[in-house]
Parts: C-alpha cells; sequence; structure tokens
C-alpha cells in the first residue's frame, strides 16, 4: 500500500515525550475533596487531575473513575481524593520515546501517563490521544467510516424519567461511558462520563436526568468518514456522536475514543512495521559494515585513513605487505612516510585542488618502501565523512603497478618497434615523420624520405627458408644503421622494406653521400647458414617540402621513385620527379579499365604454333593473352598480366583464357586437325586463389578437348615460391591426362630435386638463352647441357624464341625436340592459324 504515514511514523519512534506534553495540568492536593477536584477538572475541561504532594505526583482521578463511585453513599463535598484516585501513579520520563509511550498506553490499559523530570516532579500530563494526535492521522481517518467502528453491543438506553443514580449505575454496567436517553423508547438526549463529573463538580446529582442530560443529539450517518466525525465533534466540543443508518434509526453510539482507538489500532501496526523495519536495517547495517571491515581487511589494494589532519587512523593488512610497515608503524604517522621524493610541489597541490574540488582524486604515484624500494602505485583518494563523529577523513586505497608499467613498456616497445630487427616500425615513423615535418616547417628546413627494397629478396625466403631470410634483414638492419647520421630514422615497414628519414637536410648532396653509403654497406657478401648472399637494393626518394607536405604524399613519391629504380634494372637509386606521378597515374587507371576488360570482352587470344624441330609439322599452339584496350589499344600480356595479378584478377582471367584455348583447340580438331596440343599459360595465384583443377575440368568438359591435348605451362618462380599448393592439382590433372610445362627454364634457381619432384612433361628453355646462340657459346654449351639433362629426366625440351637458321640448326643438331619463334611464326589470331593449317 502506498502509506504517506511511513516517513512520519518512523519519525515519531525518534521522537520523545517532551515534544508532546502538555504542561497546563490540572492538579490539586491529596486533602481536596472529590468535589474541589472534579470541579477543577470541570473549569479546566480537563478529563483528569493528578494528585501532587511535595511537587511530585501521587495519584490520578480520571473521568473514568467518576462512574466507578456509587452514588448513594458518597459525599463528594467530604471525601476526600486521595481516597478514590488511582495509585500508583503510572509515569514516563521526559525524554522517553513516544513507542516507549505507546507500548506502556498499551501494555496498562491506559489512556493518561503523567510526565515527571529527572528530579521526578511533575512536569506535565501526555494522553493516549495526544500521542495519537500528533500523527498525520488524516490519512487513515479518510479511509474509514463511522460504520468501522461502532460497537456491537447496542447503545444502552434509559428513560428520561429514571434517576441519576440509576442512569449512572446503567452506564457502569454496561462498562460505557455514555447512555442514550429516551422519551417514549425514542432517543433524545444522552448522558456521558464527562457530564457526570460535571454534576458532581456542581453538586447536581440529585436532579432529574431529563434537566441535566446532554441535548440535542448530534447525529450522522455511518458512511460518514471518520475524520469527518472527529472535525464535526472538536467543532461542537463533544465527544460522543449517535449514528442513524440507512433506515434513520439510531443504530449507536461512537465516542472519540472510539476514533481514536480505530486510529490506534492502524498506527500501532504501522508503528511496529517501522521498528521492524528498523530492526532488520540496523541489522543490515551492521552485517554490512562486518562485510565491509572483512572486505577491507581481504583487499589485495593497499587501504589508508587518515584523518583531516593526515594523520593515519588505519591501515589494514595489504598496505603492510604492499609498503613493509606494520599497523603499529604506520597509525599516527603521516602518509609522508612513504614519499619517494620523486613528486614536486606542483603534483602535490594539484592533488588537493582536485580533493577539495571534487572529492576525490586518482592518478600514478611513486612511493618508497620500507626497505627503500622505490616503486610506482596507482592511487585513488577519496573524501569520506566519519558517520558518529561527522569528521572529515580520507581513505587511501592503492596498488603496486610495478608489473603492470613493464608490461606497458613491452606494449609498448611491440606497438612502437620490429620485434625482429628492432628497428622503429611503420607507427614510429609516421609519429617522427609527422614531428619532423612540423619542425622542417619551423625551421624553414628540408627532410627526406629515403626507401629502400632489397633486391630479389623473396628469392632468398623462398629458396633458402624464412630463418635465413629473417637473419639477412637483421644484418642488412645493423648496416643501414651504421649509415645514418644521429637523429635520422631507419624503420623497417613490412618484409624487406626499409625507409629512412633524414632531418635537417639542406642540399640533396647528403642525400647522395647517405645513399652510396649504403650501397656500400650491402655490397659486401653476407654470410648467413653456410650461403654467401650478394645482396642489391633499389632506392627512392621523396624531399619536403618540395615532393609533398603531408606524410602520405612523401610515402607515396618515396614509393614511387624506388619502383623506378627498381625497373631501371636494380641496385640504383632514384629521386622523385613529377614524371613518375604521371606513370604512377597512367597505372592507376589501367587498372580501372582492367577491372571491367574481361566484362567488356576486351581480352583476347592470339596463337603462336610450335613445332617439331626434326620434321617442321606444328604440333601445338600456345595460347597467348591480349588485351584490346579502348584506350591504349592493344597491351601486351607483360604490362597487364603483373597488374591484374596484383589486382587479384589474373584468377578469373586465366579461367577464361583456359575456357577459350580449349574451345579453339577443338574447334580445329573437328575441321581436321585432332593432333593439335594447346598450351596455356598459368599463373601462381590460379593454384593459391583458385581450384586451377576445377577450372581445367571445367574448359575441357565444355569444350570436349581430350585432356591429353592439353598442356598448362607453369613458370620455375611458380613451382619454386608454391610447392605444396601445386603439387596436388598437378598430379591429379596429369593422372587425366593432361601434360605440364616448365616455363622459362632456365631463368629461376629450381634445383634438380625440386625438378625431379614435379610432375613435368617437358621444359621450355627461355628465349634469353637461345638468343645468345651462336655468338655466346656459353649460351649454346647451357641450351645443350639442359637438353641433355631433361632428357635424362624423361622430359621433352621445347626451345622459346627462336628467330634464326642458326640457332633453328643447332637446336636441331643438339636434339631438341619442339621449337617456337618469330622464324615460324608470330602469335596471330585464330582466323590466321586456321589459314596457315590448311597450307
Ligand atoms: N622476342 C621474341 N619473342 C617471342 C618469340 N617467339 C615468341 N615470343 C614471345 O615470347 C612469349 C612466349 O610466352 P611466355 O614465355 O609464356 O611468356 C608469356 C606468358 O608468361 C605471359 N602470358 C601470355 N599469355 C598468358 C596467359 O594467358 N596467362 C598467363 N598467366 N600468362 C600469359 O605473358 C608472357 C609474354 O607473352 P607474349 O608477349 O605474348 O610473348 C610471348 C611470345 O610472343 C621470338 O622469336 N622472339
Amino acid at each position: 500500500m502506498d502509506d504517506p504515514n511511513d516517513q512520519s511514523l518512523t519519525g515519531s519512534i525518534k521522537r520523545d515525550v517532551r515534544s508532546i506534553v502538555q504542561h497546563n495540568v490540572v492538579t490539586c492536593p491529596p486533602d481536596f475533596s472529590l468535589q474541589q477536584a472534579t470541579r477543577e477538572m470541570f473549569d479546566n475541561h480537563c478529563s483528569s487531575v493528578v494528585i501532587v504532594e511535595d511537587g511530585r505526583p501521587i495519584g490520578i482521578w480520571t473521568e473514568a473513575d467518576a462512574l466507578k463511585i456509587n452514588y448513594d453513599h458518597l459525599n463528594q463535598a467530604t471525601t476526600l481524593i486521595h481516597e478514590l484516585m488511582s495509585t500508583p501513579v503510572s509515569t514516563i520520563a521526559l525524554d522517553a520515546s513516544l513507542d516507549e509511550a505507546t507500548c506502556l498506553f498499551r501494555r496498562n490499559g491506559l489512556r493518561h501517563l503523567v510526565v515527571i523530570d529527572e528530579a521526578e516532579k511533575l512536569s506535565g500530563i501526555i494522553t493516549q490521544s495526544d500521542v495519537v494526535i500528533h500523527q498525520d492521522v488524516a490519512y487513515f481517518l479518510r479511509m474509514s467510516e463511522v460504520s468501522t467502528i461502532l460497537p456491537q453491543q447496542q447503545p444502552t438506553q434509559v428513560d428520561q424519567l429514571s434517576s441519576l443514580p440509576d442512569a449512572i449505575s446503567a452506564m457502569r454496567a454496561s462498562q460505557t461511558d455514555c447512555i442514550l436517553v429516551t422519551v417514549n423508547e425514542q432517543p433524545v438526549g444522552m448522558l456521558t462520563e464527562r457530564d457526570v463529573v460535571r454534576l458532581i463538580a456542581l453538586d447536581q446529582l440529585h436532579r432529574p436526568l431529563y434537566e441535566v442530560m446532554s441535548t440535542p443529539l448530534i447525529s450522522v450517518s455511518e458512511n460518514m468518514s471518520l475524520l469527518s466525525a472527529r472535525a464535526l465533534m472538536e467543532r461542537r466540543h463533544i465527544r460522543h456522536l449517535c449514528v442513524t443508518c440507512a433506515d434513520d434509526c439510531v443504530c449507536g453510539v461512537v465516542s472519540f475514543a472510539d476514533v481514536l482507538a480505530n486510529i490506534e489500532q492502524a498506527y500501532v501496526n504501522r508503528l511496529r512495521d517501522a521498528l521492524n523495519n528498523r530492526t532488520a536495517d540496523l541489522a543490515q547495517s551492521e552485517n554490512s559494515l562486518n562485510m565491509a571491515k572483512a572486505l577491507i581487511d581481504a583487499s589485495m589494494d593497499g587501504i589508508m585513513v587518515t584523518d583531516e589532519n593526515g594523520i593515519i587512523l588505519s591501515v589494514n593488512p595489504a598496505f603492510t605487505i604492499l609498503t613493509g610497515y606494520s599497523e603499529r608503524e604506520a597509525l599516527g604517522q603521516r602518509p609522508s612516510l612513504l614519499s619517494s621524493g620523486k613528486q614536486g610541489p606542483d603534483f602535490y597541490q594539484n592533488l588537493w585542488a582536485a580533493l577539495k574540488k571534487n572529492g576525490s582524486w586518482q592518478g600514478e604515484i611513486w612511493n618508497r618502501r620500507k626497505n627503500g624500494e622505490v616503486y610506482p602505485e596507482w592511487l585513488t583518494i577519496t573524501v569520506v565523512h566519519d558517520a558518529r563523529n561527522k569528521r572529515r577523513l580520507y581513505a587511501a586505497i592503492f596498488s603496486d603497478i610495478t608489473e603492470r608499467k613493464k608490461s606497458e613498456a613491452i606494449i609498448e616497445n611491440l606497438a612502437y618497434y620490429d620485434p625482429l630487427t628492432k628497428l622503429p616500425n611503420r607507427q614510429l615513423l609516421f609519429d617522427r615523420l609527422d614531428v619532423a615535418m612540423a619542425t622542417a616547417h619551423r625551421m624553414k628546413q628540408g627532410l627526406a624520405l629515403l626507401f629502400i627494397d632489397l633486391d630479389l629478396f623473396k628469392r632468398i625466403n623462398d629458396t633458402l627458408g624464412h630463418s635465413v631470410g629473417d637473419e639477412v634483414l637483421c644484418e642488412v638492419a645493423d648496416r643501414l644503421r651504421r649509415c645514418i647520421r644521429e637523429g635520422d630514422t631507419v624503420s623497417r615497414i613490412g618484409g624487406d622494406e626499409m625507409i629512412i628519414l633524414m632531418t635537417e637536410m639542406e642540399h640533396t648532396d647528403s642525400i647522395h653521400r647517405v645513399v652510396q653509403r649504403i650501397f656500400r654497406a650491402l655490397e659486401e657478401s653476407i654470410n648467413v647458414a653456410g650461403h654467401e648472399l650478394h645482396l642489391t637494393a633499389s632506392l627512392g626518394c621523396s624531399i619536403y617540402p618540395e615532393d609533398g607536405t603531408d606524410r602520405d604524399t612523401l610515402l607515396k613519391h618515396a614509393d614511387t621513385a624506388m619502383y623506378r629504380a627498381k625497373s631501371n634494372g636494380r641496385n640504383s637509386f632514384q629521386l622523385y620527379s613529377a614524371d613518375m606521378n604521371r606513370t604512377s597515374m597512367q597505372r592507376l587507371s589501367l587498372e580501372s579499365r582492367l577491372h571491367t576488360a574481361l566484362s567488356n570482352n576486351e581480352l583476347f587470344l592470339q596463337y603462336q604454333p610450335k613445332l617439331e624441330l626434326g620434321s617442321n609439322r606444328i604440333v601445338g599452339m600456345e595460347a597467348l593473352l591480349r588485351w584490346n584496350d579502348r584506350e591504349q589499344g592493344v597491351i601486351p600480356p607483360d604490362q597487364f598480366i603483373p597488374v591484374a595479378e596484383e589486382l587479384g584478377l589474373i584468377g578469373k582471367i586465366g579461367a577464361w583464357a583456359l575456357e577459350e584455348a580449349c574451345r579453339q583447340c577443338k574447334e580445329w580438331h573437328d575441321a581436321g586437325y585432332a593432333d593439335l596440343h594447346m598450351s596455356v599459360n598459368v599463373s601462381p595465384q590460379q593454384f593459391t586463389r583458385r581450384d586451377l583443377a576445377d577450372d581445367v575440368e571445367q574448359a575441357l568438359g565444355n569444350s570436349g578437348l581430350p585432356p591429353a591435348k592439353l598442356d598448362l605451362e607453369i613458370t620455375e618462380s611458380c613451382a619454386i615460391q608454391n610447392i605444396d599448393d601445386v603439387l596436388e592439382p598437378l598430379n591429379r590433372l596429369r593422372q587425366q591426362g593432361i601434360t605440364v610445362s616448365m616455363d622459362d627454364f632456365g631463368t629461376g634457381y629450381s634445383s634438380l630435386s625440386m625438378l625431379s619432384q614435379l610432375p613435368l612433361d617437358q621444359l621450355k628453355v627461355d628465349r634469353s638463352f637461345i638468343s645468345g646462340i651462336p655468338e655466346r657459346s656459353q649460351d649454346q654449351e647451357l641450351v645443350s647441357t639442359m637438353v641433355l639433362m631433361a632428357h635424362n629426366l624423361g622430359l621433352n625440351v621445347v626451345a622459346e624464341g627462336i628467330e634464326t637458321d642458326k640457332q633453328h640448326q643447332y637446336l636441331q643438331q643438339i636434339g631438341c625436340d619442339q621449337g617456337q619463334g618469330f622464324l615460324f611464326n608470330r602469335p596471330l589470331p585464330p582466323e590466321d592459324i586456321s589459314k596457315l593449317l590448311i597450307h
């Protein structure tokens, strides 16, 4: 229930008797007659008189007592009050709580309590009504109706002609404080205990009832709220109301006491609940206190409480573990006991300012243990108030963060340094570059970014393994460190790419000097795991502010210059120039057009015949890809296939080339040239990013070309780099009858053991060896050795790029099986090949 009184009731528990006591008590000495005493009550409109001796209450006589007397044998003028009073009198102290008073009223069935001071002298009186009325009882009264307090028994009635003593006896017999007086059994008036007191006081007990009864009768409906009923009684200075039912008949009498009793019941219930709650709250808070203490004791964090003056009042066990000071050593000291001297006065000023402003402070601080060791801790200080004394206290909670700081340092190292070479990483380079650019701008100086890429480093990794590659990188990093000035940064930004940031540059001469140092440093061979390796590097450089005023532009331009150096033949250096930008813009545009080349049908195949050198008979064709670009016209594969590989487009393009070559070959088969073989170039990504075997099977299935007529050309580097990815699909395809050729043989580093591992059918000797024939005897010997070796391995040999008769003759002489080259045919469109086949 939503009860607005909970608050006041809980509040009342805390109030004391002093707050409601009535000090104007009607008193009389014990030798007062009953009449004198009642006269005092009557004159003062009081319901009781306290009999006092030497200022101390010795008894009390109340309106209720008036009914206990037999007036037939009593002389009110001579009967002394101390003979009739209730004694000993129930008293309560001024500072007793109202709940104590309520308990006394209920336990002893009292309606009055005499209030005494510390000297036990009379101080005042409280009635049960006072306690109840002092609560905000409107709520209860509004909620209840008069009918709820109607006594069970019908009101006692006496005829108006009855004598007054008979009427009082009837009242006493029915144990009520009021009776109805009737005429012809109709209620017309009322006699109450207050009337009796009045009659005693005025010596009118002999008068007829109808003269002294209270009239008129004031009636209310049984549905009236108790709040209205109480208000009516207070307004009319009456203590009883007649109650009428639906048929307007009198059905009872209710008294002020009845109203109070009802409130009292609700009040007492509420009071009991409030007390129960308070007990539960107390138990809970005691519980919480115990728990808090246990937590503080068990806490891994050190806890220290100081008073307002900074004197340590308490510490927990973790404090001792962390600082080395026992509780006894710490109490009474100041926190400066732990001071390391590492923080200056400013630090403490800020700390106190924050504490004042926010009531708390949090941060890192260096403290000293008892053994002198200085350590970092994370400290939280909070202002708290001592509940009992309302003192301001400071609670400090701290933890040792030595380990955390160590981990942070490791993480920072990982975040800013390359774990392999210990060089600054990309992030740190960027940070330093930003700072360097700002400084250069302020000081009107230049700076340079030197992009270094090791030539053919990938080959070292692929052929000799990553651990050798790693050692090479560490050695290169060391050598580069020695080439730069203090204040410059050499960083590794990934793989074999390193960048040197040179600051305070005034002239490009200094760049050239550093570049020369780098070339010299790399000239010397590197010995790793028994291998003597010769390294070269391609270097590109961009200069601030000429080549860019922001980080990304400078990096991009250094990278572009490095690529230019690489394409210039490696082991060279290139300063960035705006021209290069143009080239890279062109490449960008090419990239975007290449994305749609396939869907726009801009790709097509040309075919170059392969001849049997013994008979000069055409035995096969090599499919060669072309791109008819709408902007640049026909673009050769050397220019766009590496781009397609970089963009990840070669998988789809390669699958299309396979499909188209098989379809075309089948067309020629159907035209009567069923012996013709078709060779198709395959890119490494067709093994790694796609399932080559699936693509091949699909192309064969769609075209109907027999598998034995398809030859796949893979390059040496493709085989070396992806030996694991390559073996399984090639074996699967070879089982179906497809043949495999190794293209560009002699340009890579493939070993004999690798050759024997691969499922090969033929080797294609690279054009670069053929072109040296017959002038270069070394090439001649190399080619004849290759043919011999291939035959020993059971492989067929194809010579590429035969341009002259002499080459043709020499190859025939050494027993080379097949050849292709401009001497016979250039790559041709399929229609031309068809014509060629007919002739
Ligand atoms: N100077 C000279 N060159 C000759 C002679 N005979 C043939 N050639 C050229 O040598 C290349 C032979 O192809 P490749 O070594 O497989 O080298 C191919 C191959 O690696 C790649 N390629 C071509 N088509 C495809 C394809 O469909 N897929 C893949 N992945 N690569 C392809 O592009 C490379 C270049 O192809 P092309 O420009 O068509 O160049 C062809 C051909 O035109 C000659 O006597 N003298």
